[in-house]
């Protein structure tokens, strides 16, 4: 049947996420090699839409199901819904591939149950708090206690793909379509495909999210000074560095992302020195001017590009990261020359990975060195009374919005 392939290829990435909390990035690796790309693209659509929009798609099947189906009808029931309510697929093709994707013992009741959701579904949809049921319980509560009533716009943010956004090498001009952004980051819409773009071959841009761009252009590293990127790969903040002219020692633990990592500045033909090490452990040959320390995290600040990190982290995922970030900070303290700064970066937004390291940072000889309003000229409230950068999904909202993103910066003392 002509689309299977691309439902059965969505089902897999939602098994993979949902059941084994696997990441998408990692399924989608993990996908049959022989798949056409564009079923491969389109699972991803498909399975992306699931996950953006779980709770509501789960809340209009509901009434129409008696008990809760095994895995693999319930994923057919919201692949078909999906398609039905969110993505226009024709009704009679998003029916008959779920019904040809589900068991055999669950394929009348999965023909049934869309029939009625392609004809209630549109309405049921209408009625529902979406940003409240596609958020997980626990990631609304913290977010609504750390940033109030905002916690509906972040949610709200979430609900469709992001936009394309590139950090362009120094002196490049923007290819035709890009928004020129205030921080300096080019913008293409959602779906724009970077291989596409004229200038990617020859190095003239690499993919970052204009949040992400933040943490490396507020440590202003300087021309010749000795810089160390922890936890370096991809790449996008080490390309930055050595673009603004700095020495760069990039440490990156894992084999796999080293090699991207160095695939990544090759094509952009800037110079780093890459260590695969625990930048926990490692021993830096000698102190450093400045380190950009973008630690590993619950990443619940990327859920716009990554939806299903809302469903692969627990509350538990938190203060575990919190704790390898700390050991992180402290490695990274005694890597510095006295009177050497570091921003610390995380892309989450729960404060327990952001500002609880200022009291943190204090006790390892670390001064906080606040940012200024006028070092982000067009993003000001990014920056937080106490002087950290903050930024949310819902900053920028009319333009396609931005990644959460945490960063401060310290002075090493004495
Ligand atoms: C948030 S990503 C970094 C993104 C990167 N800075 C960029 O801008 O492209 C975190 C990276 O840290 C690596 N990592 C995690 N723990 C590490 C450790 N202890 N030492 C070195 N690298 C580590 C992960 O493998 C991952 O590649």
């Amino acid at each position: 049947m002509s689309g299977l392939p691309t439902r059965k290829a969505a089902r897999d990435l939602l098994d993979a996420t949902l059941e084994h909390r696997r990441p998408l990035e990692e399924a989608l690796e993990q996908l049959p090699k022989r798949l056409d790309p564009r079923d491969r693209a389109a699972a991803h659509r498909i399975a992306a839409a699931v996950l953006r929009r779980l709770g509501s798609i789960d809340e209009v099947l509901s009434p129409f199901l008696r008990r809760d189906p095994p895995p693999p009808a319930r994923h057919a029931l919201r692949i078909g819904a999906a398609e039905l309510l969110l993505l226009d697929t024709p009704p009679h093709a998003a029916v008959a591939t779920a019904v040809a994707l589900a068991p055999k013992a669950f394929a009348g009741l999965v023909n049934a149950v869309l029939r009625k959701v392609a004809a209630e579904g549109p309405a049921a949809l209408e009625g529902l708090d979406a940003p409240r049921l596609d958020t997980p319980a626990w990631l609304w509560s913290a977010w609504h206690a750390a940033y109030g009533p905002a916690v509906r716009a972040i949610a709200e943010a979430h609900r469709g793909p992001a936009p394309l956004d590139l950090t362009p090498a120094p002196g490049a001009t923007p290819p035709e379509g890009a928004e020129v952004l205030p921080t300096g980051s080019w913008r293409f819409a959602a779906g724009t495909r970077v291989t596409d773009l004229p200038g990617f071959a020859e190095g003239q841009f690499w993919v970052q999210d204009a949040a992400a761009a933040l943490p490396a252009l507020l440590l202003k590293p300087q021309v010749g000074e000795r810089v160390a990127d922890l936890c370096a790969a991809p790449g996008g903040k080490t390309a930055q560095l050595a673009a603004a002219g700095a020495e760069v020692t990039a440490v990156e633990r894992d084999a796999g992302r080293v090699a991207r990592l160095a695939e990544n500045l090759a094509r952009l033909r800037l110079p780093a020195t890459i260590v695969q090490a625990d930048a926990a452990a490692w021993a830096a040959p000698e102190p450093f001017d400045a380190i950009l320390l973008d630690a590993p995290c619950t990443a619940t600040g990327t859920i716009r590009r990554h939806p299903d990190v809302a469903h692969g982290k627990r509350p538990r995922d938190v203060p575990a990261a919190a704790e390898a970030q700390s050991r992180l900070l402290g490695a990274a303290a005694a890597m510095l020359k006295p009177g050497g700064r570091i921003v610390f970066a995380t892309c989450s937004l729960q404060p327990e990975e952001g500002e609880a390291h200022l009291a943190r940072a204090a006790t390892l000889g670390l001064a906080h060195d606040p940012f200024g309003t006028e070092e982000l000229a067009g993003l000001t409230e990014a920056i937080t009374p106490s002087g950290c950068l903050r930024t949310r999904p819902d900053f920028w909202g009319t333009r396609g919005g931005m990644d959460g993103f945490f960063a401060a910066r310290f002075r090493r003392v004495g």
